[in-house]
């Protein structure tokens, strides 16, 4: 991989290689876009086959961070971090506090928070050592965990993309399939069992399963079934690309909405599914709760207010999908000009008053 041709391609700012032998920290920060302001985005712990996958996985996720916090309205930019390792046998207290000590370095261009194969608990162990870190304990007087926030968001969304496509966004009587009840989907499935949604399950944990059989009386089917059962809405829960060649010809839903990031394998199948008039809601708008919360904390955190931000998240999908019918454009084309829009008023404004962080006129 050419490292510096990648990042040219999409205007990246910096990618940053942390290291440290005594706990076995081998990280990677990348920071997409500082526009709108310091990048957030999240902390991934994974096991990468190879250490160019970890490169383009932070490199791929700071700039969804960059278009998910443009358009959910934040005054942040995007990055992301991915730490090498397994998250079931390789962390440790000296691993997450060298991490934070990186991340000091940065003075405040990266704050990070939780990811796939991070917690709180990790976040904890950041803040020893900076304050540029979110989604830490809410004894600190933080916001803990953004799994159940960033749910409530996901079926906010789904009710706005079940207005667009059926012109009504009550869920009652609606059948929704879910891939993956994990964190998010696990409590986005409470929202829509008490509106008297009808629920299909799949996950390759069995447990994760069952439990959404014995909470909510959902139907349970195997991780290859999801796809081609009956329902009106499809909402993929668990990792990125199901929305693919294979998937798209079994799919029988009218809407796609779930939580997931990087749901589209390719933006061709964003197209196809938008040919097919499917209603897809834009991974990055209806998933954004998470770090709209998190987010909050930057100011002082206060649950109510952050809530009553996630709920826009409603509008924001009616926005996109607006966007699309006036520009016979796909959703994530019609997000991306949403994002995008904002960022580029943005970096008008500053070039045309601030030079290196200073009022032109300050300089006579
Ligand atoms: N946690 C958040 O606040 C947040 C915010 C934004 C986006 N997301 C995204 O939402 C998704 C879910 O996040 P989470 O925190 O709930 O993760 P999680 O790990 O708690 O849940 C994911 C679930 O998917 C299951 N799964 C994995 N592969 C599967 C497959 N092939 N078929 C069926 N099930 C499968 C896992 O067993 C697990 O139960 C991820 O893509 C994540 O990036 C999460
Ligand atoms: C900042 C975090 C809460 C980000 C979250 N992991 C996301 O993908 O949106």
């Amino acid at each position: 991989m050419e490292i510096f041709t990648y990042m040219e391609s999409y205007d990246y700012e910096q990618l940053v290689f942390c290291q440290d032998k005594n706990s076995g920290l081998k990280a990677i920060i990348a920071i997409h876009d500082t526009t709108l302001g310091p990048a957030l985005g999240g902390t991934r712990m994974w096991t990468y086959d190879s250490e160019a996958d970890a490169i383009e996985d932070a490199l791929r996720l700071a700039k969804g961070m960059t278009y998910k916090n443009a358009a959910a309205g934040l005054n942040l930019g995007g990055g992301k971090t991915v730490i090498i390792g397994d998250p079931k046998k390789d962390k440790n207290p000296e691993l997450f506090r060298a991490f934070g000590r990186y991340i000091q370095s940065l003075n405040g261009r990266y704050i990070t928070a939780e990811d796939v194969g991070t917690t709180v608990q990790d976040m904890d162990l950041i803040h020893m050592e900076t304050d540029f870190v979110t989604g830490i304990s809410p004894e600190f007087g933080s916001s803990g965990n953004p799994s159940p926030v960033t749910a409530y968001g996901v079926y906010k969304g789904i009710k706005a993309a079940a207005m667009e496509a059926y012109g009504n966004d009550s869920l009652e009587g609606k059948t929704v399939a879910v891939q993956g009840v994990g964190n998010v989907a696990y409590t986005m499935c409470e929202y829509l069992h008490e509106e008297g949604a009808k629920l299909i399950v799949t996950d390759i944990n069995k447990e994760a399963v069952q439990r959404a059989v014995n909470a909510f009386g959902a139907e349970a089917v195997g991780p290859d079934e999801i796809y081609a059962v009956d329902c009106d809405i499809y909402a993929p829960c668990a990792l990125g690309a199901t929305i693919n060649d294979d998937t798209i010809p079994q799919l029988k839903a009218k809407v796609i909405a779930g939580s997931a990031n990087n749901q589209l394998k390719s933006t061709e199948h964003g197209d196809i599914i938008h040919e097919k008039g499917i209603v897809y809601a834009p991974d990055y708008v209806i998933n954004s709760g998470g770090v709209i919360n998190v987010a909050d904390e930057l100011n002082g955190y206060n649950q109510h207010r952050a809530m009553k931000k996630v709920e826009t998240i409603y509008d924001s999908l009616t926005r996109v999908f607006e966007i699309s019918r006036r520009d016979n454009v796909p959703t994530y084309v019609a997000a991306d000009r949403m994002a995008e829009e904002r960022i580029k008023s943005v970096s008008t404004s500053r070039s045309q008053f601030l030079l290196n962080g200073h009022h032109t006129l300050s300089r006579r």
